[in-house]
């Protein structure tokens, strides 16, 4: 069943900035006659509203119409709707500046509009207005797209808690109006869409949370924009990670598919080296080297672990280290790992135990991987604004560390220190909120840099295999840490069937 549901990612999702959206705009729009591309953008918005509402003849569409562009996608789209028997209403937040080629293509359909304030018309004032939401089987929201700043204007959060309010299905046109489309932050209100149909390219705010939240579900309509190569924000798929998983081949050893360090846990928390290992065992390296306090626990659930007594310095070959899970205060042996010439990858205690100055004088490759209450208190601000601000947070610690850093959470989110697009995870799951799922993705992440993943890479598929692994253990009832590990296999073999 999963397979199925997850056949369909085969290309890399991407995102672009909507200055670059605003470029290939103009580009595209000088080459074709007036008009041209909002009608495009409107046949694909009226399409996706048909085929949500079953069956549109005599279907009550309301449109909620702000004074740009946006709501004149939502005007032409309630036309062709209305052509096709809805009874459609549009109504408009500012009667004297609402695109007026939109509007006069709905009257002339059939449709009629009232003011936000109900003074246009018959709308029996804003109350009325929002009966007519509430009553509606579909409304759509074209208030404000990408020319949207800040979260809803007062006069348009009425409208958005009808919206929410009503039983109507709600399509947000472009973006759910009041996110912010660039990165994703939510200030104040916004709409709370059930599908948003976005035009031309995914816009970063739709898959970074909050944002990604609100939009429900996503669909782009190609409307002809040549876009750069390099998107802001990519999202691998099926097909990508395939591509990058590391398979052993005849003359494969254990040593070539690499040995992965894992310098983790403690007296107080054996099961974070536990968790690290068992995440590490199924990551593909070829064998995995436990040292630290917890070698005992390690080699009781998996016997078939290297482990050493001695600190990472004497522990023998290894190609990628993992450091910081349930390390507690042992800054000796973050450090020792730091000055290892193989990649590193630093989580949990050892965020807080790693000086900036070292990690960013390593000459192999380092990769981090905070949560957000991690990332706030390494770049010392409050935990919200890092959950409000992803994109913004991930690239400051990048630049700062001169590293990789994998923000985790409800959206993870892969930033390379020398710039270029941004990953974000798209198998993410909340079911993964459960004590130790952090340390087995470090496990993982670290067995596939010890394979010859780059640190990008390595974070990218370490995070897409623990959400698959995540929502495969879970199935809709709640797991543990340790389960997600042993999900692991399933998760990559669905991967590799594509
Ligand atoms: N890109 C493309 O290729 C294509 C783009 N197309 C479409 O054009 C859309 C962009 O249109 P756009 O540029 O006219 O801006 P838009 O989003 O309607 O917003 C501006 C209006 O909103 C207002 N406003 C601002 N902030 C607000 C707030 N917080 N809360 C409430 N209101 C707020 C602002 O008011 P003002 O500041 O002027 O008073 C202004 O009137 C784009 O998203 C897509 O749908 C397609 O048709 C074709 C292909
Ligand atoms: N709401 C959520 N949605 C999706 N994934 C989540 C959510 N909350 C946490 N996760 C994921 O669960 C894991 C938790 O890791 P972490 O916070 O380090 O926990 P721990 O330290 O207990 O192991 C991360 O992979 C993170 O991305
Ligand atoms: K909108």
């Amino acid at each position: 069943m999963l397979g199925r549901s997850y056949g369909k990612l085969d290309r890399m999702r991407s995102a672009y900035s909507v200055e670059t959206v605003r470029t290939a705009e103009r580009q595209l729009m000088a080459r074709l006659p007036e008009g041209a591309l909002m009608q495009r953008a409107a046949a694909g918005l009226a399409a996706a509203c048909a085929d949500l509402l079953g069956r549109v003849y005599g279907s009550r569409v309301v449109l909620l119409v702000g004074s740009g562009d946006n709501g004149g996608d939502a005007l032409y789209a309630g036309a062709r709707l209305a052509r096709r028997g809805a009874g459609v209403t549009a109504v408009l937040l500012a009667p004297e500046r609402a695109h007026a080629g939109g509007l006069a293509a709905l009257r002339r359909a059939g449709g009629r509009a009232v003011s936000a304030g109900g003074a246009e018309g018959a709308g029996g004032g804003a109350a009325g207005v929002e009966e007519l939401i509430e009553r509606a089987d579909l409304v759509v929201d074209g208030i404000v797209g990408i020319g949207g700043k800040g979260g809803l204007r007062p006069d348009a959060v009425p409208l958005a808690a009808a919206a929410e309010r009503s039983r109507a299905a709600v399509v947000a046109v472009d973006l759910p109006s009041g996110v912010d489309a660039g990165t994703g932050e939510v200030r104040g209100v916004a709409v709370r869409a059930d599908l948003t149909v976005t035009f031309g390219a995914h816009k970063p705010g739709l898959l970074i949370d909050p944002a990604r939240e609100y939009a429900g579900s996503v669909r782009l309509v190609d409307i002809g924009l040549e876009l750069p190569v390099e998107p802001e924000l990519e999202a691998l798929q099926h097909a990508d990670v395939a591509r990058l998983l590391p398979v052993p081949r005849a003359e494969s050893d254990k040593y070539r598919r690499g040995v992965v360090g894992i310098a983790a846990g403690s007296a107080r928390y054996p099961g974070a080296a536990v968790l690290a290992v068992a995440g590490a065992l199924r990551g593909g390296a070829g064998a995995v080297r436990y040292v630290g306090p917890a070698g005992d626990a390690v080699i009781t659930r998996f016997p078939e672990t290297l482990v050493s007594d001695q600190g990472p310095k004497h522990a023998g070959r290894v190609q990628a280290w993992v450091v910081g899970p349930g390390a507690g205060d042992d800054a000796a042996t973050v450090g020792e790992v730091l000055a290892a010439d193989v990649p590193v990858l630093v989580d949990a205690d050892g965020l807080r135990l790693a000086e900036a100055g070292v990690v960013r004088a390593r000459r192999a490759p380092t990769l981090m991987t905070p949560h957000a209450g991690e990332a706030a208190a390494l770049l010392g601000v409050d935990r919200a604004e890092v959950e409000g601000g992803r994109l913004a947070a991930v690239r400051e610690l990048a630049g700062r560390y001169g590293a990789t850093v994998l923000l985790k959470g409800s959206t993870t989110l892969i930033a390379d220190s020398g710039g270029g697009a941004v990953r974000v995870n798209p198998t993410g799951t909340a079911w993964l909120a459960t004590a130790g799922s952090g340390d087995v993705l470090s496990g993982l992440a670290g067995s596939l840099l010890a394979a010859g993943l780059s640190t990008v890479d390595a974070g990218s598929v370490g995070a897409y295999v623990h959400g698959l692994a995540g929502r495969l253990a879970a199935d809709g009832a709640p797991v543990g840490a340790h389960d997600v590990a042993e999900a692991v296999p399933e998760a990559w073999r669905n991967v590799l069937a594509e």
